[in-house]
C-alpha cells in the first residue's frame, strides 16, 4: 500500500519511520516544501529498511502522491514551550487551504489522517475543504493520549498497557476526557484489578496520572521541542487497521453529527477503523462527571471550528 505524507518535519518523518520499520507499507512519499529536508528525510530512513523490511522511502512532490491509499497530513507549526494546541490554529489552517486542494488533485480518493494541531479542529478544517466522507477524514485526534493513559496505568498496576482497556475522549489538548469509571485491566475492573494487586487507584495517584496524561505534551516539548515517536507509532497503528481492514477499536477523530448533545463537531471516541475509513462510532458509559466534561470538551472544539473561515 503506497502511503504519502504531507510534512516531513519531525512528525511525518517518525510516520514514516515507523511504517517502514513495522513494513505496512509497500512505499512511502514524503512531501514538504522544504525539498532538501523532505530528500534528506527519505534518505536516512530509507538507510534502516535494509535491517528490516522492503518499503520504499522516498521523497516527491504533489505529483507524487497519485495512486496513494492514505495521505498523514503533518504540515504547519508545532507548539513553542507554553503554547497550546489550539493556538496553531490560524497559522495552521492556512497551511491546510494551501495543501488539501493539491493532495486531492492527484488523490482524489486517498484517506485523509491529520496529524497536524490543533488535531480536532483542523479534521474539521480538512472535512470541509476536501468535501471528502467525514469517515474518510481521521484525525489521529486522542490515539496519544489514549496510549500515554495505558501506558501510565500499566506501570503503576505492573502490567503491561497493551492489558489495559482505557480510553481518552474529547479533544486532543486540555479539556480531554480521561475516563476511569469503565477502565478495564485485563477483564477486571480497573478499580478492582489494583486493589487485588495491593496498588490501589487513590486520588492522589489518580491526579498524577491525569497530570501525566493531560500534561505529557507540555513536558516533552519543553524537555526536547517537540514530540513525534508517540504520535509516528499512533498514526502507523492507524494505517495498519486501515491496510489490513482489521476492525481495530481505536480513539480518533472524526466529524460526527452528534456527541453528548453537540452537533456536528470532530473529536475522539472509539471508532471501528477498516479499509474503508471509519466504519463505525462507539459511545462508551460515561459516569456524570465525565459526561459533563465530554459536553464542555465539544463545546470548545465546536466553537473553535465554527471560528475558522474557509
Ligand atoms: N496529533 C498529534 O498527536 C500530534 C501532532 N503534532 C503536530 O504535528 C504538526 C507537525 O509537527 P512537527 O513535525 O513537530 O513540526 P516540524 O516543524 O518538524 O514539521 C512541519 C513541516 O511542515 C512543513 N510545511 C509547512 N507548511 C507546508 C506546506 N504548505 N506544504 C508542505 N509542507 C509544509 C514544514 O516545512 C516542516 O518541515 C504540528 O502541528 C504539531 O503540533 C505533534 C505531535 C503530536
Ligand atoms: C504535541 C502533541 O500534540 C502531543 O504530543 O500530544
Amino acid at each position: 500500500m503506497k502511503v504519502g505524507i504531507v510534512g516531513a518535519g519531525m512528525v511525518g518523518s517518525a510516520a514514516a519511520y515507523a511504517l517502514a520499520m513495522q513494513g505496512i507499507a509497500s512505499e512511502v512519499v514524503l512531501v514538504d516544501r522544504n525539498a532538501d529536508l523532505a530528500l534528506a528525510q527519505a534518505e536516512d530512513i530509507s538507510h534502516a529498511v535494509p535491517f528490516v523490511s522492503a518499503t520504499t522511502v522516498r521523497a516527491g512532490s504533489f505529483r507524487d502522491l497519485d495512486e496513494t491509499f492514505v495521505v498523514i497530513l503533518a504540515a504547519g507549526v508545532n507548539q513553542k514551550p507554553g503554547e497550546t494546541r489550539l493556538e496553531l490554529l490560524g497559522r495552521n489552517a492556512e497551511v491546510f487551504r494551501e495543501v488539501v486542494g493539491e493532495v486531492l488533485a492527484v488523490s482524489p480518493d486517498a484517506i485523509l489522517l491529520i496529524a497536524t494541531n490543533p488535531v480536532d479542529v483542523m479534521t474539521h478544517v480538512a472535512t470541509r475543504l476536501s468535501g471528502l466522507p467525514a469517515r474518510r477524514v481521521i484525525g489521529s485526534g486522542t490515539i496519544l493520549d489514549t496510549a500515554r493513559f495505558r501506558s501510565l496505568l500499566g506501570r503503576h498496576l505492573g502490567i503491561a498497557p497493551q492489558s489495559v482497556h482505557a480510553h481518552v475522549l474529547g479533544e486532543h489538548g486540555d479539556s480531554e476526557v480521561l475516563v476511569w469509571s469503565n477502565a478495564r485491566a485485563g477483564s477486571i475492573s480497573l478499580r478492582s484489578f489494583a486493589d487485588q494487586v495491593g496498588k490501589p487507584l487513590t486520588d492522589e495517584v489518580r491526579a498524577a496520572i491525569d497530570d501525566g496524561v493531560r500534561n505529557a505534551a507540555y513536558k516533552i516539548i519543553k524537555g526536547k521541542g517537540s514530540t513525534y515517536y508517540g504520535i509516528g507509532a499512533g498514526l502507523a497503528r492507524i494505517i495498519r487497521a486501515i491496510a489490513f481492514d482489521q476492525r481495530d477499536v481505536l480513539s480518533v477523530s472524526i466529524v460526527t453529527p452528534e456527541v453528548v448533545g453537540i452537533t456536528d463537531v470532530a473529536l475522539s471516541i472509539p471508532r471501528v477503523i477498516g479499509a474503508a475509513g471509519v466504519l463505525s462510532d462507539l459511545m462508551p458509559e460515561l459516569d456524570l462527571a465525565e459526561a459533563s466534561a465530554l459536553v464542555r470538551s465539544a463545546t470548545i472544539l465546536k466553537e473553535s471550528a465554527d471560528s475558522v473561515p474557509l
